[in-house]
């Protein structure tokens, strides 16, 4: 008995090391391959711009192809198009059309060809701090840190109290809560890890509210159509329409038309490629056209033909 009870145990704990053994062998393999994941610049290599650089959100795009891999295929293809300081632009296109490679392409997050200036700036020539830190990318479920509201508007402490609720009420946050009976936000109040205790729209608006403080000239918008109800994602579309100063340019990948359909212009990506880059109003006018065949085929294409003809 004894000496079948200690076999049993022995082949238990035979299995257990062999089981650990098997863990900690993947947890070293996971470890081999970050230390062979080919590493970017540092982030302070390359030039600085002048201080008063960017002055718009002016965008010139040249020639712009993408890949996500130094031997992969290329995923956007020679994609050019100048999109004025000021202007509001939508992205649609399909699944995997290329929309979030290019606004991935035009932080430099993967490899690219071709160039880019932004508010005449080639931004190759920028080191990618510079780069990224006078671009808002607003994503489709924004992260905050844990901290209070003002130091997630205001890591470095650099604004005033008057300034930081200016910019939340141009976010929309206080209209968002006489509407909603949302916890009322207060600079003071607190933020849990990653935002965990705010919905997806006040994160959205936060997000907003940081491009406002941080005076960004480009905004990139994910929307989040999923995530957010309809009214916080109006209070959002409102406050880019009329909060933003003059120059900045908002830049929104769209996953639903009803919101860029009264854009200055939309761009319709189709595998990787730019295909058309124009006015709603004129691309709906545009026989065998993509956006075109997108509205008639969506339900709501009545209320999107008079958004684009600006009677909504
Ligand atoms: N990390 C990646 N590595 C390799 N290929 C990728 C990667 N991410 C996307 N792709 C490929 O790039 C192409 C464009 O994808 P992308 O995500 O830009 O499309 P999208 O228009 O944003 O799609 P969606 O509307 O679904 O978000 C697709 O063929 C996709 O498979």
């Amino acid at each position: 008995m004894t000496g079948a009870a200690s076999f049993g145990d022995m082949i238990v704990w035979w299995v257990r090391i062999y089981n650990e053994f098997e863990v900690s062998g993947n947890s070293l393999e996971r470890i081999q391959q970050y230390l062979v994941v080919e590493q970017e610049p540092t982030p302070k290599d390359g030039g600085a711009p002048p201080a008063y650089w960017p002055s718009s959100g002016e965008l010139r795009v040249d020639n712009l192809s993408a890949r996500y891999s130094p031997d992969g295929p290329k995923v956007l293809h020679n994609v050019s198009f100048h999109i004025k300081a000021g202007q509001r632009v939508g992205i649609v296109g399909r699944t995997g059309s290329g929309k979030s490679t290019l606004t991935l392409a035009l932080l430099r997050c993967i490899y690219t060809e071709g160039a880019v200036w932004y508010d005449g700036m080639q931004t190759n020539t920028l080191n990618l701090d510079a780069l990224r830190s006078n671009i808002t990318i607003i994503p489709q479920v924004p992260e905050l840190l844990s901290g209070t509201l003002r130091q997630n508007l205001d890591m470095f402490n650099q604004y005033d109290d008057a300034t930081l609720n200016d910019a939340l009420r141009a976010a929309g946050l206080f209209s968002l809560q006489r509407l909603q009976d949302e916890n009322r936000l207060t600079l003071d109040s607190k933020i849990a890890s990653a935002g965990g205790n705010l919905s997806v729209g006040q994160r959205q608006i936060i997000a907003l509210a940081r491009a406002i403080v941080r005076q960004s000239k480009l905004l990139i918008l994910d929307e989040a159509t999923s995530a957010i109800d309809y009214e916080t994602d109006s209070i959002i579309q409102t406050s880019l329409r009329t909060e933003l100063g003059s120059d900045v340019t908002v830049i929104t990948v769209a996953h639903r038309l009803q919101t860029i359909m009264d854009s200055d212009k939309i761009m319709v990506l189709d595998a990787g490629r730019l295909i058309e880059f124009d006015s709603p109003k004129v691309l709906l006018q545009t026989e065998n056209g993509l956006l075109r065949a997108l509205v008639e085929e969506s339900a709501d294409k009545e209320a999107l033909l008079a958004m684009a003809e600006g009677k909504v």
